[in-house]
């Protein structure tokens, strides 16, 4: 045992050396070695080859992961501006797997249930790219923020986070979704190397009571996915008892449930059927270990839901609040916005709470009863004669979709400057217009939103969102 295996506990080396036995000293020393660092490119906001071109620092794409790239331990990519532009998500790169193996296609209603702080749902609100209606929820209040935070940051608009037990959540939503992502709470054994606390509070008995945990979790889960939709269910864990014993009850329980195959990688290992039940069909689930890829660890098992259903079109919505219009639509002329995530601009999703605007996802659906931290995008704040915008709606504009743009480098001091709340000069050759609102974007990548008054922009960006 060397110095970063002596804090595991003695009952999980005995049982991984059980599970793993020939390959139990590679898995060994796999914790003397590196971690690994990865960003996920957000795709709804920039293509691969765009970030290839314009990243400033060294970045290796991951293998099995299309818009997965790993850096150095030495970079901080969360300093960089685009990371304030929602350009990408930093994830270690086992976890990016789940998402990427669940086909979200734009259009699709998909549900996050243990979404927070949003590693898998930011990926499923890409995909869908505005359209369709992600439910990203958590049954902390307090990640349940953080979501809320990372999904603004990402620019996705079609989205309510919710803050529910799964419980209440299925009675909303029965047979509802045609994607399912459930990320389980677990015991977190795959990232025993990235957080130590992790293998402190390890104990034998934990992962048999996640297990019962789980098992509610994915019945109800079950529950809520429409006949022919797809359920990805993951954790960050090498136990058995949350892994393949999980999948079997579901199995066993449901037979409306089926194993679907998953893309493969060469460093992917499978479900083991004696892990779980027996049932020959657990290799169709997939295991990532330390010691056979560059990942820490985790488990993906991808269930079909028997049977087909019509998907029901999105209906409109009903009763727009005209009053409050020509404000807002003073301000989307004043900045040039004529499409939102690409598509045109649609009065009818437009719902004025309070004062504050807000853009619906284009899915309605009755969320009555559900406590929930955000429905749609918000537009921003209606004032006595005007529209103050917010920075959600900054940076849910797509790069070129709106024309009153300051475009800087994103190695200009003053973009810094910006995202520490100061005031800037500009250049009158900088800006669209002598004056009135403007987007600032680093590269043409929008930041936030700024008042050009006399070359000197007014700084827009929220108190909170500083760095
Ligand atoms: C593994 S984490 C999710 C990580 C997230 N999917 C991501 O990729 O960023 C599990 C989450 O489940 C939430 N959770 C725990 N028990 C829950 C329950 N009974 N119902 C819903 N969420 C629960 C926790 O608050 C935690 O945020």
């Amino acid at each position: 045992m060397n110095e970063n295996t002596t804090q595991l506990h003695p009952a999980f080396l005995t049982r991984m050396k059980e599970m793993l036995g020939n390959e139990y000293p590679a898995f060994l020393s796999s914790f003397s070695a590196p971690r690994t660092y990865g960003l996920r490119i957000n795709t709804s906001k920039i293509t691969c080859e765009d970030f290839e071109n314009l990243s400033p620092f060294p970045t290796r794409q991951i293998p099995w992961i299309k818009n997965g790239y790993f850096y150095d331990e030495d970079i901080r990519p969360s300093r960089c501006p685009y990371y304030q532009a929602g350009l990408y998500y930093l994830q270690e790169p086992s976890a990016m797997t789940p998402a990427s193996r669940i086909p979200i296609e734009p259009g699709d209603r998909v549900l996050d249930l243990c979404a927070a702080p949003g590693g898998k749902a930011t990926a499923a609100g890409a995909a869908l790219q505005g359209q369709g209606l992600l439910v990203a929820n958590d049954i902390s209040t307090s990640r349940a923020r953080a979501l809320l935070r990372n999904l603004e940051l990402f620019g996705i608009p079609n989205v309510f986070v919710a803050n529910e037990t799964p419980a209440k959540l299925t009675k909303a939503f029965p047979e509802f979704f045609d994607k399912i992502i459930l990320d389980a709470p677990c015991s977190g054994e795959g990232m025993f190397r990235k957080e130590e606390a992790l293998a402190k509070d390890w104990t034998p008995e934990k992962s048999m009571e996640l297990s019962e945990i789980q098992k509610e979790l994915i019945l109800q889960a079950a529950d809520m996915l429409r006949p022919g939709g797809l359920m990805l269910y993951s954790t960050c864990t090498f136990a058995p008892a949350e892994d393949e014993q999980t999948v079997s009850w579901l199995l066993k329980n449901r037979p409306d449930m089926e194993l679907a195959e998953m893309e493969d990688y060469e460093g992917f290992s499978h479900g083991v059927p004696e892990w779980g039940n027996g049932n020959p069909e657990l290799t169709k689930c997939i295991r990532i270990f330390p010691h056979k890829m560059n990942g820490e660890g985790h488990f993906l098992a991808l269930f079909r839901k028997k049977g087909q259903a019509i998907k029901e079109s999105s209906r409109p919505h009903t009763k727009p609040d005209k009053n409050a219009f020509p404000l807002i639509e003073e301000f989307l002329n004043e900045i040039g916005l004529k499409t939102l995530c690409g598509q045109p601009f649609d009065w009818e999703r437009v719902e004025i709470r309070g004062d504050k605007a807000y853009y619906l996802p284009p899915v309605a659906h009755n969320f009555r009863g559900i406590t929930f931290l955000r429905n749609g995008l918000y537009l921003g704040d209606l004032k006595k004669n005007r529209f103050e915008p917010s920075q959600p709606l900054a940076l849910a504009i797509r790069k070129d979709e709106a024309e009153a743009v300051i475009s800087l480098s994103a190695s200009d001091e003053r973009i810094t400057r910006y995202l520490k709340g100061e005031t800037l000069n500009i250049e009158p050759e900088e800006a669209a217009h002598k004056k009135g609102w403007h987007l600032l974007c680093a590269d043409g990548y929008p930041i936030g939103f700024g008042k050009l008054v006399n070359q000197i922009l007014k700084n827009k960006y929220p108190a909170g969102w500083r760095v």
